[in-house]
């Protein structure tokens, strides 16, 4: 009989010990009983007979099923997935969830699955393609074919699915289903590297630093400025460990995961690039998580959790835009995959890369302490020249739709120039309030007590912070006026004010109301590029590492609600944003400019970006925080609480600041207090902030005091949840 320590999903921060007939591998999934479910766990250990860590021997239940028959978790994501764990504070079973494709949470095989493949039939080798020539692309095909069988998916990609369907129907070719065979460092056969540019001397330097770090664990920050060439960096750095069989795995945010960027890659080694985003198809995800632990692929592409990829062969881990939020997580298992890539790369001993033009103060504090080694690239690549910034005073200045005259005149030149003009907005929706022209009554959502957004082209109010919406009302509810009007701008009404100023210019929105879906947005910015558009209206989502070669302007409506913000980060994530707006201009041949408009045209943190750019603003930033006594030089976790009853959240953070006071008295909490948004759907939110000069006290602390927290009364009646570094505290 053995004993097994298993991690099974259920929000309970421990392990659970089963029996069975023989031990069993760490990494093997399991079938358990728990309560009246099974589920699927992982085996994390197997303990000794003796040992005093088995209790009531009697009661433990045995192992249902063993599903795999060798372990699906490596040694090192075992690693980290402990690591994951004691760091974050999270049960154990959830974390080893989030690790895994959702196929194998449900216990599905992590053998490949059958795969449907076109091959000739006995007819089909008899003939000659020459009897197809008056159809090329069947043709195409069918030559094809005669070197070797393809995937139908592949097929019907390369050479659309009627010629498939042709070439089958015609009997010259079958579709059969077939178990693929996993070939690691396939991608060798097929590598060439594509021309490439020679790379400039600060290039060069960076390249040679990085291949220095081959085999070994090192952390390089390359801060380069938007448009200096980071991307070719990496493809020159990768090179040769690609060459040498190794394997890389690229995080990108979210949003800038484009075709362009994975056929940048594909193209430069002709190989085929493994891509992780949120709506791949649960299959799709498996599939390539299992070409990557058997080390098939060479280059893995992927969001946030693509950290998670297992690798046979690994050689690299790149964090590009790591500045960027989507990095961590913000609910369940809250990790900041930057902060995990670095632990992986260590376990695996080999270097992690990470690449902003703006990069996070916490990064660039490690670069500057000399705990990252500290890569430049000041200069824009291919000869570009930087965008100039200006700040717009827009103060007792007549606005057209959010817009001054002044800055009408620039955007006019820009297209009359036969340029592309970049405005943006930093709320989507035609106008954040609707309220009474009588009374002054605001339309509020009453679950989030906020005002609503108004969506014109959908006649309807959207709350932004619990989606909720509602028809448009006629008349005020307070006093019946019907004079409703709107108050501030978003998105829709920009586009409105810049259809009738600009009759003559073509342009398009992109926001998150416009660009549903990721085709959507990619065929969108493919157009952009095509110059089918003059005017580029949009949210966030613009500023994220597109490459517009053709923008020449980019015009900021409003800034001056960031300026003031009391989250300690807004100004960080403001420079950060103005920056890579601004990089998207000027990026070839023609010089950009940049306009913000403002009604605080001399607030410091402006002045400085104009005058002196990111990187200055955020050395200077670091002293301030070090001053302050704020991260990255302080550690924090942040206890949040919900409830629909105020009182009960509250006090539930007054018990937890109670048991962390008795614990240490080391400990400098702020709070409770309500956080930026105050209500969310029906629920009022508070936060404890705690603080301590060193990470190791706080996080005793919070570990001994977390079973006294989930005792307190208040507990079982209202949601918590504790975030450990936390970078948002709406
Ligand atoms: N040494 C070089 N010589 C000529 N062109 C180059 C060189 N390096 C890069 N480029 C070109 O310059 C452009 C910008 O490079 P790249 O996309 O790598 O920059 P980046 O720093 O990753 O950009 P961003 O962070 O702003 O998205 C690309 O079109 C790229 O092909
Ligand atoms: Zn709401």
């Amino acid at each position: 009989m053995a004993y097994l320590s298993v991690a099974v999903p259920v929000p309970l921060r421990q392990l659970f010990t089963y029996t069975h007939s023989t031990p069993l591998e760490a990494g093997v999934r399991v079938q358990v009983p728990f309560g009246p479910r099974k589920l699927v766990g992982v085996v994390i250990d197997v303990i000794d007979e003796d040992s005093h860590e088995i209790e009531n021997v009697k009661k433990l239940k045995s192992v249902e099923a063993v599903i795999d028959e060798y372990p699906i978790v490596d040694g090192v994501l075992l690693k980290m997935a402990q690591w994951l764990w004691q760091y974050y504070h999270h049960a154990p079973g959830e974390v080893l969830h989030a690790m895994l494709p959702v196929l194998l949470r449900k216990g599905e095989k992590a053998q490949l699955v059958p795969e449907e493949r076109v091959r000739l039939t006995s007819v089909g080798e008899q003939s000659q393609s020459n009897t197809l020539s008056r159809a090329p692309k069947q043709k195409a095909f069918f030559e094809a074919l005669q070197t070797s069988s393809l995937s139908a998916q592949q097929s019907r990609k390369l050479y659309g699915a009627p010629a498939v369907k042709a070439v089958i129907d015609k009997s010259l070719a079958e579709i059969v289903e077939v178990v693929p065979e996993l070939k690691p460092k396939i991608w060798l056969s097929t590598m060439k590297v594509a021309q490439k540019p020679t790379p400039d001397t600060e290039q060069s330097v960076a390249i040679a630093a990085l291949n220095r770090q081959q085999d070994n664990f090192a952390i390089s920050l390359l801060e380069g400025v938007t448009g200096s060439g980071k991307t070719e960096v990496y493809l020159q750095a990768i090179e040769p460990l690609l060459a040498a069989g190794k394997q890389i795995l690229i995080l990108v945010p979210e949003i800038g995961l484009t075709p362009q960027t994975v056929s940048r890659f594909e193209k430069r080694f002709n190989i085929d690039v493994g891509v992780l985003h949120s709506q791949l198809s649960d299959k799709a995800r498996l599939r390539v998580w299992q070409r990557a632990r058997a080390g098939e692929l060479g280059i893995i592409i992927g969001t946030r959790s693509a950290i998670f990829t297992p690798l046979k062969t690994p050689g690299m881990i790149i964090v590009d835009e790591e500045h960027d939020e989507s990095f961590k997580q913000q609910d369940g298992l809250r990790y900041h995959a930057r902060d995990l890539a670095a632990m992986r790369a260590k376990q695996h001993s080999i270097p992690l890369l990470l690449g902003s033009a703006t990069p996070a103060l916490e990064s660039l504090n490690n670069a500057l302490n000399g705990r990252y080694a500290h890569l430049h690239l000041t200069r824009r690549a291919g000869g570009a020249q930087h965008t100039q910034l200006h700040v717009l005073d827009a103060r007792e200045q007549p606005l057209h739709y959010g817009i001054s005259q002044a800055l009408l005149t620039i955007m006019r030149q820009h297209i009359n120039a036969g340029n592309q003009v970049l405005v943006f907005v930093n709320r989507r929706g035609y106008a954040p309030a609707l309220l009474c022209h009588h009374c002054g009554e605001t339309v509020m959502c009453k679950r989030c007590d906020r005002p609503y957004t108004v969506h014109k082209s959908q006649n309807r109010l959207q709350c932004h912070h619990c989606a909720g919406t509602r028809v448009m009302p006629r008349q005020c509810e307070a006093c019946h006026s019907s004079t409703l009007v709107t108050a501030g701008t978003g998105t829709e009404q920009v586009e409105d004010g810049l259809m009738s100023l600009f009759p003559d210019a073509k342009q398009v929105r992109i926001d998150s109301d416009t660009v549903r879906g990721k085709d959507k947005l990619h065929s969108t910015l493919d157009a952009i590029n095509r110059q089918e558009y003059q005017l580029l209206v949009g949210t966030q989502i613009l500023s994220k590492g597109h490459h517009f070669p053709h923008v020449t302007l980019v015009a900021v409506l409003d800034c001056d609600g960031a300026l003031f913000s009391a989250d300690f980060r807004a100004p960080e994530k403001l420079a950060q944003l103005v920056t890579q707006l601004a990089g998207r201009a000027g990026r070839a041949a023609k010089p950009g400019e940049m306009w913000l408009q403002t009604h605080n045209p001399h607030h410091p943190l402006l002045q400085d970006l104009v005058n002196n750019g990111y990187g200055h603003f955020a050395r200077h930033a670091l002293t301030e925080r070090k001053a302050a006594g704020l991260p990255p030089y302080i550690s924090q976790f942040v206890v949040r609480c919900e409830s629909i009853d105020s009182a009960q959240a509250f006090s539930f953070l007054q018990g937890c600041r109670g048991v962390f006071t008795s614990y240490s008295n080391e400990l400098e909490m702020n709070g409770p207090f309500p956080s930026l948004i105050e209500k969310r759907q029906g629920r009022f939110r508070f936060m404890l902030i705690c603080s301590h000069q060193k990470r190791a006290p706080l996080h005793e602390a919070l570990r001994q005091s977390l079973p006294f927290l989930q005792s307190l009364h208040q507990a079982p009646k209202v949601r918590w949840s504790v975030d450990i570094d936390p970078t948002d505290f709406s």
